[in-house]
């Protein structure tokens, strides 16, 4: 009965046939009553909480994350990692999105590419950036391991995961009745898809690397999605339990890590000179003033 009140709903809210209509032959009346039938229809339409969008800046392969909680009335958003080149691809797909953005936040101090985090706040008053405190850098919110940055009922927690840089965090979404299932973490460069950041720079270490992502991240579910903040292969998301078993450098015990990592011998980043000291202060020198 319970069940059947249940599909009611649905079919009440228009995504579904009448009530009516699925007894007399839209639905086998023994599927409606087969539970597990019935409660796949309501997980698949239960209205969506998160908003997600994976979003791609090219010169730099660096991936921008939007999130939002769809069921509060303001549509709180947040964006992590955004680059300024595509600051206003970003900042339109917001509003037409109807969301509000309430954060602008770094991963780490990036070495690739000025954040989007300066230019945003210029142009949408009210958004607050947010770094972690171990990265020295400036921002509206220094945050630390432990710490949950909430918009609307969703949060994201940020564990420490140094070794790429001092400062690294990982965001992953909160656990509970309200929080996306699977879990999401946006390693930042801790670990890409099949790798992970280097560790020549920015106060790396690939000791500390490998204990953070043995212990923040392979730690998680395994199910648990992995958006990193670059891929040079072609890669957009990854598992947990998937770079567990396949992540080249990962999987190998820490000497060997240490050694692999000592052996990549990478050009440094051209926007290196350019992107540090104005990531230290979330790109906000290259804001124009305003009149
Ligand atoms: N060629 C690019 C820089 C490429 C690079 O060094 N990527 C970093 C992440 S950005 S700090 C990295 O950690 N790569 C790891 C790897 O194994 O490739 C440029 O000139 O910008
Ligand atoms: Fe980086």
């Amino acid at each position: 009965m319970l069940l059947l009140r249940s599909y009611r709903r649905l079919a009440a809210s228009g995504l579904f046939p009448s009530y009516k209509s699925a007894i007399k032959g839209a639905l086998p009346l023994a599927s409606l009553l087969r539970p597990g039938a019935v409660a796949a229809y309501a997980t698949s339409a239960s209205p969506p909480k998160l908003l997600f969008r994976q979003l791609f800046e090219h010169e730099s392969s660096t991936y921008t994350y939007l999130l939002a909680d769809l069921t509060h009335p303001d549509k709180p958003a947040v964006l992590v990692d955004p680059v300024d080149k595509t600051v206003d691809r970003d900042i339109t797909l917001v509003k037409e999105l109807g969301l509000k953005l309430i954060y602008a936040m770094n991963t780490h101090v990036h070495a690739d590419h000025v954040t989007g985090t300066g230019l945003i706040k210029n142009k949408i008053p009210g958004v607050k950036s947010v770094i972690s405190k171990a990265s020295n850098a400036k921002a509206d919110y220094v945050i630390e391991h432990g710490d949950k940055i909430y918009f609307g009922d969703l949060f994201l927690e940020a564990h420490a995961t140094p070794g790429h840089t001092v400062g690294c965090v990982t965001y992953v979404t909160g656990d509970g009745p309200d929080q996306p299932h699977p879990r999401m973490a946006f390693t930042g460069d801790a670990l890409l898809i099949r790798g992970c950041g280097r560790t020549d720079f920015q106060g790396g270490c690939s000791r500390k690397l490998y204990q953070s992502v043995h212990s923040q991240i392979f730690t998680l579910p395994k199910d648990t999605l992995i958006y990193p903040s670059h891929d040079y292969k072609g890669f957009t998301v990854s598992t947990v339990g998937e770079e567990m078993l396949y992540n080249p450098r990962l999987t190998k015990d820490e000497e060997t890590f240490k050694g692999i990592m000592e052996d990549l011998k990478l050009d440094y980043p051209t926007l290196i000179d350019v992107a540090v000291p104005a990531n230290m202060v979330c790109g906000l020198q290259d804001v124009p003033t305003k009149a």
